[in-house]
């Protein structure tokens, strides 16, 4: 049975779709992350997952069941779902264990005493049940929030933004261990983000949304080498567009030579462009070279040079201990990679 099922998901604000015939499926224990740039309708998305708003059109399911549809609406309360925000909404009154503590009121004392005990231990916080929530940094704050989140068992667990006020040099160690103890937990979770490198280091799978509606899903990996539209290609990240003729399933040719692609071309048209990320250029030195280089930092391991092609601008990374001579011409090779063709 699938953990959640959205189906043609439609939400509007003053008559406009923010959330556009959306359909997604989560599996059991999966990690799923809406990605996708500010406005999308992400959060909207979660809202209605959470019974937070009732969805204009489409459903609802989670476990099976339907949370809306048919004259039915089942309140956020009865949807046995953990949330999980970037403020953490801790209570500030409350210490550590009696936050983790709050929604086990169905449970014994002794039950209630045993599964914060579990759960702080989980998120390695056993020497801090008595402190109130200012007493501690904010990873520490968050691991208090998704113990609290997950302590009473939910089927589904909702992240929105949930490392966006951590500080960058641990917040790679906080996504391992927060995916560490939802997958010990074996929950499902949808992580709402904006990041792509939070998605890859977090989900299973992303599904990336634009305009109120899923673009692609699939694996970080799947979507990296094979994204369907220019959109997902350029979301993923920085790159510029070079003409390509598919000379077959396996290489394009470009006017800085044949390309080899790692993935296989596929029956598209033999015109086309290819979109090329800096990690697979390569600048050199060469005789015939007509590269024009704008301008060059030093990042102390590698030179970082922006370099002008096509009418669009790329910064591409080079070893620092072979620095090209601005002052002789430059050419451009890319490497063998899985190629984003598009006709
Ligand atoms: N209460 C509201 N009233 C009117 N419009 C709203 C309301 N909440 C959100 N919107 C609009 O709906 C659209 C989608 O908003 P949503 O918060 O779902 O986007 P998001 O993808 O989560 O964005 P962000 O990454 O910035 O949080 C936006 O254009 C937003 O301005």
């Amino acid at each position: 049975m699938h953990s959640l099922v959205l189906e043609n998901l439609s939400y509007r604000y003053d008559g406009e779709a923010v959330v556009d015939s959306l359909n997604l499926t989560v599996e059991q224990n999966e990690i799923v992350c809406l990605l996708g740039a500010s406005g999308c309708g992400k959060t909207t998305t979660l809202k209605a997952i959470a019974g937070l708003i009732e969805p204009f059109q489409g459903s609802v399911s989670i476990l099976g069941k339907a949370m809306n549809g048919n004259g039915t609406f089942v309140p956020p309360q009865k949807r046995n779902i953990g949330m999980m925000f970037q403020d953490y909404a801790l209570f500030p009154h409350l210490t550590v264990a009696q936050n983790v503590a709050f929604g086990l009121t169905s449970k014994s004392k002794r039950e209630r005493q045993d599964r914060v005990a579990e759960m702080l231990h989980l998120v390695q916080l056993q020497d801090y049940s008595d402190r109130f929530p200012h007493e501690l940094s904010g990873g520490q704050q968050q691991r208090v929030a998704i113990a609290r989140a997950l302590a009473y068992k939910p089927n589904l667990l909702l992240l929105d933004e949930p490392f966006s006020n951590i500080d960058a040099q641990v917040r790679f160690q906080l996504i391992n261990d927060i995916r560490r103890i939802i997958k010990d937990q074996q929950v499902s979770a949808i992580f709402v983000s904006h990041s792509k490198e939070e998605a890859f280091a977090f989900a299973d799978r992303l599904a990336i949304m634009d305009k109120g509606k899923i673009a692609q899903v699939g694996e970080p990996r799947t979507l990296f080498q094979r994204p369907k539209s220019k959109m997902v290609a350029e979301f993923l990240g920085q790159g510029i567009y070079i003409p390509a003729q598919r000379v077959n399933g396996a290489s394009v040719e470009t006017q800085f030579g044949a390309v080899k692609s790692l993935v296989e071309l596929g029956d598209l048209d033999a015109k086309g462009e290819m979109y090329v990320r800096p990690q697979h250029i390569t600048l050199e030195n060469a005789e015939l070279g007509s590269v024009k280089i704008l301008n060059q930092r030093f990042m102390g391991t590698e030179y970082i040079y922006r370099v002008a092609l096509e009418g669009q601008e790329l910064e591409i990374p080079h070893p620092a201990h072979e620095p090209l001579d601005l002052n002789q011409p430059i050419s451009l090779k890319i490497k063998a990679h899985a190629v984003n063709f598009f006709s």
